[in-house]
């Protein structure tokens, strides 16, 4: 089983957390990780030969980044990531399905507006599910204190167990997938 994680990140708490995923599925599925930047040639080579696509980024502006937000970052003192290239971009340029293969989103975000809708997560969900992405496997928020981090004490522990479970679940498709052929 393969899985390709696509992580966007400005002050590096995505990518830890995508890290963490990857580390953590790692553990049964052979992991390509990609800085989205490094991603493009993944969608053509990649994306319609694994089991799971995991995608995520920080939560700008209520939504997925923009190369205004993402400027805006880079203005606050962001060390990574670029203006031109995001999650948002990458998603869009994926081909028009149907797709079989299961996704599943993340996004960080700041604890104090927890409360307010509108995440990087749930808009990179509405994006593949218009290219013929099933509705997405799961999808999860990490909190970090402020917009340039870092993240909430056991944040990275909850990365892993999210991880876990995707592992799990993407298991149990294959296994009901394996069986229903054999019937
Ligand atoms: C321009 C900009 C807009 C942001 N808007 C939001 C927002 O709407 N909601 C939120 O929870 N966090 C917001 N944040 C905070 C980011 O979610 C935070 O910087 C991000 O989680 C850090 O991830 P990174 O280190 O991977 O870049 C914003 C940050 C920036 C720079």
């Amino acid at each position: 089983m393969r899985a390709l994680v696509v992580y966007e990140s400005m002050f590096g708490n995505t990518e830890r957390v995508a890290r963490t995923v990857a580390d953590e599925l790692s553990r049964s599925m052979e992991v390509d990780l990609r800085e989205v930047s490094q991603a493009q040639a993944a969608i053509h080579d990649l994306a319609d030969m694994v089991d799971l696509i995991v995608v995520g980024g920080p939560t700008h502006a209520f939504s997925l980044s923009r190369p205004s937000t993402r400027e805006e970052a880079l203005g606050r003192g962001a060390t990574q990531g670029s203006a031109e290239v995001g999650v948002r971009e990458w998603l869009e340029a994926l081909p028009c399905g149907p797709h079989s293969e299961s996704l599943a989103t993340f996004d960080t975000r700041v604890t104090k507006v927890r409360h307010l809708p509108g995440s990087a997560a749930k808009k990179a969900e509405r994006i593949s599910r218009s290219h013929g992405y099933p509705r997405a496997l799961s999808r999860e928020s990490f909190y970090v204190a402020d917009v340039n981090g870092p993240l909430l004490p056991g944040e990275l522990d909850r990365a892993r167990e999210w991880g876990r479970d995707l592992a799990l679940r993407v298991a149990d498709l294959a296994e009901g997938r394996r069986q229903s052929q054999a019937t």
